[in-house]
């Protein structure tokens, strides 16, 4: 017998992937980033609260939230410790990893310093991958300003194909541009369209070929390209938390993998 949608759900989300809603929460907003870009600096400035913040890396280490209302609506944001990447090292990094891949936020913010972009990227184009909802807030402008960087942000929207939204958390600027836009994302004036990366003809012939068979195990629960380039790298501890988080969540999975 299969797992019940009420044995399934979001309180078992709770218990597995320390993901918490409730039904006021609005829209659900994930502030994710590298360690020390002012994710939290951009959480205590919408939200009025006061999460911990410093000029060293892995201050913030479980998934905070607070919430803000902007033009009636009522947003849930939650600062996420700092990761440099999807496939985690740590149990902070694993904390905002499951919450990115498997907490379903209506929006990724990426939270990304101005002044070593390259290096912020890398996190970008995986969450890219994952999501369509997503955001880069360029933060750090001021000190990018100071050390004579320029960013053509028309150009980094359209070859990332997110929008973004420059800011200087600390000074609170361009705080009013980053609420607006996830409000237009969130209610569908906006568009967010992330280009993926094309990887080898080798990966791509092999993403092609399992696609179909991802496509039937995950349904619409998660992205079946990104579990298909998952199932392809064979990172185990990823792999083991998808399983996890389809069992939680598909009555089905049993049936569909046992007929597949
Ligand atoms: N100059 C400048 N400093 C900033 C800005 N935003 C944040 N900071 C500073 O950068 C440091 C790190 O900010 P946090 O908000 O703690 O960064 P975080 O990304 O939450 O860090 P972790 O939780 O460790 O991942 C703090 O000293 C902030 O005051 C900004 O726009 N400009
Ligand atoms: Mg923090």
């Amino acid at each position: 017998m299969g797992l019940t949608r009420e044995s399934t759900g979001r309180n078992l989300l709770e218990d597995q992937f320390n993901i918490h809603f409730s039904n006021n929460d609005g829209f659900i907003i994930a502030l994710a980033g590298n360690p020390n870009v002012g994710k939290s600096t951009v959480f205590n400035a919408l939200t009025g609260l006061n999460q911990h913040t410093g000029n060293w890396p892995g201050k913030t280490v479980s998934n905070a939230r607070g919430i803000y209302s902007h033009k009636n609506t009522n947003f849930t944001l939650v600062d996420l410790p700092g990761t440099y990447s999807l496939m985690s090292n740590s149990a902070e990094e694993e904390i905002a990893r499951d919450f990115i891949c498997f907490g379903k936020p209506h929006v990724t913010v990426i939270v990304a310093d101005a002044t070593c972009l390259e290096r912020n990227l890398n996190l970008a184009l995986q969450i890219n991958e994952l999501t369509d909802n997503v955001i880069l807030c360029l933060n750090l402008m001021d000190e990018a300003f100071r050390k004579g960087i320029t960013i053509d942000i028309e150009a980094l929207e359209k070859s990332l194909g997110i929008p973004v939204v420059p800011t200087t958390a600390l000074k609170d600027e361009g705080l009013e541009d980053l609420k607006e836009a996830i409000f237009a994302l969130c209610n569908g004036t906006l568009k967010s369209t992330p280009v993926s990366v094309i990887y080898t003809k080798e990966v791509e012939d092999a993403i092609c070929e399992i696609l179909p068979e991802v496509q039937m195990v995950v349904g619409n629960l998660l992205n079946p390209r990104w579990v298909s380039l998952k199932v392809l790298e064979g990172d185990k501890k990823i792999l083991d938390s998808i399983m996890n988080f389809l069992l939680l969540h598909c009555e089905n999975y049993k049936e569909v993998s046992c007929s597949g």
